[in-house]
């Protein structure tokens, strides 16, 4: 026992080796166990044994730097054993989807032996998984060069090549879907990387923060391709059944978020930039653009962040800035769509709604695409529609207050200065009545005439009364009666496209015009790829979007 005021006494030599011994058959059979578990892909069990084990390493390897830091083969040993214990807990933490503890994991061990195999291979994966492209292909290009890579040399040589592929699609933007397309789904859904084209976040007219374009932008044109923070899908039979089901997924679905939000601070950092609809519009922060590239790494700045976002905070930002899949102004590519799909992607959570809107989106499996729907000119607002915008003004009014907002763009502003008019109030009333459409369509193209609606106001209308042209157009019976006193369907369709975007409906309208005047000219067929680049975007070369407008 140490006498009172003096230092402890060192144990003997003797002592200290058998203390170690003892210590090393500690650490043997927590290997041996954790191996085990590893080897079963009880992740979370050998999750456990290996922080033992790596606390006890760790710790032998501060006290021996004391003790015995003559004997390097010892310590080297040791710090080996960490670096295995490190690089294995590191795949336990990336196979339960705790990324950043396991980045985390794989640096350490790269800071004992700089190109551990295993570890490059693990923190590769997980840099491809958090979109960080170009640092993954270097975590592979440094693998390929081990002597073990000749064992998993087609293995590597596959994840090479996914990298130089993402990465060339992130920094230019570069995606065909084509051949996805045109071989009709089949097969894997195609890889995307995530992309961040020609825009910037600013203050917005129609509330809060929202998108703009930072140059001159061309119908097809992507502006952002990103994947979901967290999707859930079902099949709903029945509206009952449906009802609770949808119930039973929306709390997965915020479950996911709360999980995805609590195991990566970066993301728990730009969820927490996302609206709740609670804050004041005109005071909402507007972050910088950069931080959502996929490129950027590790924190992001933030004045107010809070480590963990509360669940009440996550339920009011999943109302406001979650997306089904399958909305009528969007379009499922491939093989989820017989399902109801709801997620959150985060950059596209900053677009704002309008119904004269410029963009559309696309989705490919857990990914968002967003391109232009029509040309974009720098400074404009990117807006997608949230709900159907080929619907009179009434009808929209509906929508948005289902959304919890009043919409406040062009085109609502106009058509409700416009709405004084008795005329288009009765052929609005006219319409749900059924009343004949090709005199619903005369009579709204005579009072344009009358009140001296131009341009894209046109449009506007147009695209409000939607259900009588398309009605009028898809019927001989009226058309024969009033197709010489209504204007032709190209000048219509092209109206509302550039009044309201690309939509299916209307450029099925268009298309079945080109097949019944028996294929169309060069001019003709280069107007119907336009719209067909504004419904589907730049992703489809001509043979695939022939394909999808069943040309
Ligand atoms: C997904 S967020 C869009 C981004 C949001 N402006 C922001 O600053 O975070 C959706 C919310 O934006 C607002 N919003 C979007 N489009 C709008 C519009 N056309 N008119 C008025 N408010 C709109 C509504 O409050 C809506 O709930």
């Amino acid at each position: 026992m140490a006498q009172e005021g003096q230092p402890p006494q060192q144990p003997g030599p003797a002592a200290t080796m058998a203390g170690e011994e003892q210590l090393d058959l500690l650490m043997q059979e927590l290997r041996s166990k954790a191996t085990e578990l590893f080897l079963r892909e009880q992740w979370a069990q050998s999750l456990q044994v290996y922080s033992q084990l790596i606390s006890l390493c760790q710790d032998r390897i501060s006290s021996g730097a004391l003790l015995r830091a003559s004997d390097q083969d010892w310590l080297s040993k040791l710090q080996k054993s960490l670096c295995l214990a490190l690089s294995n807990r590191a795949v336990a933490r990336y196979r339960m989807r705790d990324l950043d503890e396991a980045l985390r994991d794989c640096d350490e061990a790269l800071g004992i032996e700089n190109a551990h195999f295993k570890t490059l291979l693990c923190k590769g994966r997980i840099l491809l998984e958090l979109s960080r492209y170009a640092p993954a292909l270097e975590c592979f290009r440094l693998a390929s060069l081990d002597p073990q890579a000749i064992a998993n040399l087609e293995a590597l040589s596959r994840l090479l090549e996914r990298c130089r592929k993402l990465d060339l699609q992130s920094r230019t933007g570069n995606f065909d879907l084509s051949d996805w397309v045109l071989g009709g789904f089949r097969g894997e859904l195609p890889e995307l990387a995530e992309f961040v084209g020609a825009v910037e976040i600013k203050k917005s007219d129609l509330s809060g923060r929202g998108l703009f374009a930072t140059k001159n932008i061309d119908t097809g044109t992507l502006l952002v391709v990103t994947k979901a923070i967290a999707i859930e899908r079902g099949i709903l039979l029945g509206e009952e059944l449906g009802e609770s089901k949808q119930l039973v997924m929306w709390k997965s679905f915020v479950n996911r978020v709360a999980d995805s939000s609590s195991k990566c601070k970066r993301m728990s950092q730009l969820i927490g930039k996302l609206s709740s609809g609670e804050e004041d519009m005109g005071e909402l922060e507007v972050p910088d653009i950069a931080i959502f590239r996929p490129e950027k790494e590790g924190d992001v700045t933030c004045s107010n962040h809070q480590e963990t976002i509360e669940m009440g905070r996550i339920l009011t930002i999943l109302d406001v800035n979650s997306l089904v899949e399958d909305a009528i102004s969007a379009k499922v590519l491939g093989r989820n769509r017989d399902y109801y799909g709801v997620g959150i992607w985060l950059l596209p959570s900053f677009i704002n709604h309008s119904c004269c809107p410029n963009a559309r989106r696309l989705h490919v499996g857990n990914h968002l695409i967003v391109h232009a729907s029509r040309d974009i000119k720098v400074g404009e607002e990117i807006t997608f529609p949230y709900f159907d915008v080929l619907a009179p003004l009434e009808m929209r009014r509906k929508m948005s207050g289902n959304w919890g907002f009043r919409c406040s763009c062009k085109r609502c502003k106009f058509e409700e200065e416009i709405s004084s008019k008795q005329e288009l109030k009765d052929l609005e009333i006219g319409l749900e009545l059924g009343m004949d459409l090709g005199s619903l369509v005369y009579r709204l193209e005579e009072g344009m005439r009358r009140w001296g609606v131009r341009g894209k106001q046109k449009g506007y209308l147009r695209a409000s009364l939607w259900g009588a042209y398309s009605g009028t157009y898809g019927s001989e019976k009226i058309m024969r009666r009033w197709g010489r006193r209504v204007p032709t369907p190209e000048v219509v369709v092209e109206s509302v496209v550039e009044a309201a975007g690309g939509d299916e409906r209307v450029v099925k309208v268009g298309v079945e015009q080109v097949k019944r005047s028996g294929g169309g000219g060069v001019v003709e067929m280069e107007r119907v790829f336009k719209l067909g680049r504004g419904l589907y975007g730049k992703v489809m070369k001509k043979q695939a979007l022939r394909a999808l407008m069943e040309l």
